[in-house]
């Protein structure tokens, strides 16, 4: 196939006038002819230039347009992999990733908690108030810990609070805080009757094993249900 020269016209004219400035006495008219296809062309090769780079920067302002809103779905569609998305709360495999990290450098002590009788929350005033609950609970959990730890769900009515470089005794008595939070003052959401969760909590060396501080603080957790709801229990008065 042969190639399409664009500019054709451009070059032709460009030939005549060479072969004009070649002549050894060439013709004034010959000279004015030349002159005026080369003038003809170059204004047009101006114009369509000139088009050119404007259809080229405005090609440029999408790209970029779209490039950002590339970018921003992609921080949506992390975000929403991360994220619980009825309270905002790290998710499960989130907060666990979130966990061994903080492990590989420091110790920290772990707070699950459950809310009490949930499923007759639930059965009693129906599952739209049992969501408000959960996303109430939520509220008041980064209240209580804003800038101190790291709230994850990481189950329906379970969640887990990571508290790093902090020692067993204190994570204790925050537990404690978080419990009055909840207990201490009817939800909005649910003012006939009040809202309790029960707490373990754990510690957790640097470089140790997250699902086995997990388990320590679940079986805490396991034991506060079982003396009665409504309060912390640690892997320390755990009794077996
Ligand atoms: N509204 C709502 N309910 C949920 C959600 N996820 C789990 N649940 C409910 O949470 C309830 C958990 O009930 P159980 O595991 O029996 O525990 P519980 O009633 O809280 O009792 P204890 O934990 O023993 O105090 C179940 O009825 C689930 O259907 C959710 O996202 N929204």
């Amino acid at each position: 196939m042969s190639k399409v020269d664009l500019f054709e016209q451009e070059a032709l004219a460009l030939q005549r006038a060479n072969d004009v400035l070649a002549m050894a006495a060439p013709d004034p008219s010959a000279y004015r002819t030349a002159l005026q296809e080369l003038v003809q062309h170059y204004g047009q090769l101006m114009r369509q230039s000139r088009r050119l780079i404007s259809r080229s920067d405005r090609t440029e302002r999408e790209l970029n347009q779209l490039n950002a809103r590339l970018q921003q779905l992609s921080d949506e569609l992390d975000y929403k992999a991360r994220h619980d998305n009825l309270t905002g709360a790290l998710n499960r495999g989130a907060v666990f990733e979130r966990a061994h990290q903080v492990l590989q450098k420091s110790p920290m002590s772990l707070v699950v908690l459950d809310i009490d009788f949930f499923k007759r929350i639930n059965d009693e005033f129906g599952h739209p108030t049992g969501d408000a609950v959960i996303r109430e609970l939520v509220a008041r959990l980064r209240t209580t810990v804003d800038g101190v730890g790291v709230i994850g769900r990481v189950g329906g009515e379970e969640f887990t609070i990571l508290l790093p470089g902090m020692a067993l005794e204190p994570a204790v008595v925050l537990a404690g805080r978080i419990r009055q939070a909840i207990a201490g003052e009817r939800f909005g959401c649910l003012p006939a009757r009040p809202v309790t969760s029960s707490f373990g909590v754990a510690w957790a060396t640097a470089g140790s094993d997250f699902e086995q501080a997990y388990a320590r603080a679940d079986q805490a957790l396991y034991q506060a249900k079982r003396s009665g709801r409504n309060r912390v229990e640690s892997e320390e008065t755990v009794t077996g």
